[in-house]
């Protein structure tokens, strides 16, 4: 798309208004500070934002995990996803500084003294401030396990009334296993934490190009036009990862791809990508219509669903010969699942949701393929499709015919192209974390899991999965797929099922200054004829 940003742009009031927002006297806690994602994720987040200067002033941040270390160790384990480049001095300083706001105690999860211990860290750091004011956002990067007595010690010992300021609790999947665990789950930590207190993690609702999908639907009047079922015939939202499960076979073998991604990652695209236009951009009208939206939809068909395993090839282990899985586990590593949504602009239209571990590339993308063109003046012509890339290398495309160049007149496929890197070229993207940090920072829900909405995505899932974990018989095994490869051999039968048409364009582009990769003649079998 050839449009050059505006020096003036539009602005989105009720996005970028403030909420009760955390801006002095403030003490992130990370809980599980030892582990993974704290180590890959929290704490390299945290910095982005300190160092962006996005966190509020005189911050401090304080670990909290069961191992017992230094804080030399700590800052050691901490830093070690930081990126911070050779000659980057300011970075290199910005991150001394956060080193030293950072400190870190040790204890139990399940022990009421030890939060008693953390709590008395935390008055000390705040028994140095110049106000009454102080607020506490505790980050749960937890086990499940430990959810329920963390969230009732952090509310019993750690918890600061609001005559003098505020508690928040970040909390991370997995929300349960079935509708039933996390009504559970939801019930007990509701007793200690309100609805407004806790800021449920989907961290896809976080990346730029799933925030980005609210102002493509909304503030493109070209786009909503042509938004259901009249126009679109199938739609799907994928999800690849290039590596398998190594390492963390203990954990997956538990929850299997459709937990681990579908229910939560891709279903979150899906409501946003289907639901109607809120009445405005607060946090509650956002999630009001996409539960509106869930709701139209029925639990899976079996006959809606595809199972695959990756097993060893091109030298790569297979998901069986990791020895923290069971060696006659069918769990799924795969799954592509078509969802229909039954309301007045979506009846009638396929939504593929697909996820595989062990694939042939990384990639995460919304596809909506449009209706064919009445046939006559045509023939074999192909089909419109917007590509919404989410990662890596974020994108919007639109393929769309055009006529080839020159005297003969025949139509091509090819791209209107919108690929961030090239358009908007000194732009940062965030990374989902620091965002979503930011966003409990300051009040905002609109881009947290609400209850209701993880419940009704249970609804939706929750049969199929009984199914799979083998609750109404024998559970169905997943058909087996080569590490490396695009996904199971039954995947393009699976989606041309529900009218998926593949079309290639091989037209010979011109691509900074790279010649063509194929011939004319190449082109002459893809065009189609103009009658
Ligand atoms: N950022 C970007 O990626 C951009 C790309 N483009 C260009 O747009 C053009 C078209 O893009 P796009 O449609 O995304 O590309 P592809 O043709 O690679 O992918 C289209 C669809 O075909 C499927 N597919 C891929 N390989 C096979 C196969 N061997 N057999 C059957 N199905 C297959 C893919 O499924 P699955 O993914 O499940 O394998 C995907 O759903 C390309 O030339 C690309 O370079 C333009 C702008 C930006
Ligand atoms: O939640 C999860 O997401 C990651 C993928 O996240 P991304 O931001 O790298 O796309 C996935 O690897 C992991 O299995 C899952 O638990």
């Amino acid at each position: 798309m050839s449009t050059r940003p505006r020096a003036m742009s539009g602005t989105i009031p009720s996005m970028e208004s403030s909420h009760e927002e955390l801006k002095d006297n403030t003490i992130i806690i990370v809980l599980g500070a030892s582990g993974d994602l704290a180590k890959k994720k929290t704490y390299p987040a945290l910095f982005g934002l300190y160092k962006n200067g996005f966190l509020p002033r005189g911050v401090h941040i304080v670990g909290y995990a069961r191992t017992k270390m230094d804080d030399a160790e700590y800052h050691k384990r901490i830093t070690s996803y930081i990126k911070v480049h050779e000659g980057d001095a300011e970075a290199a300083s910005k991150l001394e500084e956060f080193k030293r706001l950072s400190s870190y105690i040790s204890g139990g999860y399940e022990d009421s003294p030890s939060f008693g211990n953390l709590n008395k860290t935390l008055e000390k750091i705040e028994s140095g401030y110049q106000s009454k004011e102080r607020h506490r956002l505790f980050y749960l990067a937890l086990p499940p396990s430990v959810f329920i007595p963390v969230a009732q010690h952090l509310k019993e010992q750690c918890y600061v009334t609001p005559d003098v300021g505020k508690c928040r609790m970040i909390v991370e999947k997995p929300f349960g296993k079935d509708l039933d665990s996390s009504r559970v789950l939801l019930g007990s930590l509701k007793q200690h934490w309100t609805e407004d207190e806790t800021f449920r993690i989907d961290h896809y609702l976080g990346k730029e190009m799933t925030k980005n999908l609210l102002v493509l639907r909304f503030a493109n009047i070209a786009f909503s036009s042509f938004w259901d079922k009249h126009s679109i015939s199938n739609v799907q939202i994928t999800f690849k990862e290039p590596f398998g499960t190594e390492g963390r076979g203990g954990y997956f073998d538990e929850f299997g791809i459709i937990r681990d991604i579908l229910q939560n990652h891709l279903l979150q695209v899906l409501s946003i990508l289907t639901m109607e236009r809120p009445v405005s951009f607060a946090a509650e009208d956002i999630r009001d219509e996409k539960v509106k939206v869930l709701r139209c939809i029925p639990p899976i068909e079996r006959s809606d669903t595809l199972l695959g395993q990756y097993v060893a090839a091109n030298g790569k282990p297979g998901y069986l010969d990791d020895d923290t899985v069971p060696h006659n586990s069918v769990c799924p590593t795969y799954a592509a699942t078509t969802l229909w949504i039954h309301n007045p602009r979506w009846e009638g239209v396929p939504f593929i949701l697909k996820a595989g571990k062990a694939l042939n590339e990384a990639k995460v993308e919304v596809r909506i393929q449009f209706k064919d063109v009445t046939q006559g003046i045509f023939k074999d012509i192909s089909r419109n499709e917007l590509v919404i890339r989410i990662q890596p290398s974020e994108a919007v495309y639109l393929k769309l015919n055009t006529k080839t160049p020159g005297l003969h007149t025949r139509a091509i496929p090819t791209e209107m192209d919108l690929t961030y890197k090239r358009r908007f070229l000194d732009a940062k993207i965030p990374e989902a974390y620091e965002s979503l940090i930011l966003d409990a920072l300051k009040g905002d829900h609109s881009n947290f899991v609400r209850d209701d909405e993880l419940d009704v995505a249970w609804k939706i899932f929750t049969p199929i999965l009984h199914w799979i974990d083998g609750r109404s018989g024998a559970p169905p095994k997943p058909v087996a797929y080569p590490y490396g490869s695009r996904g199971p051999k039954e995947l393009d039968p699976f989606i041309s099922k529900y009218g998926y048409k593949r079309t290639v364009a091989e037209y010979p582009q011109r691509v900074a200054g790279h010649e063509s990769r194929v011939t004319i003649n190449a082109v002459r079998r893809v065009c189609c004829v103009v009658a």
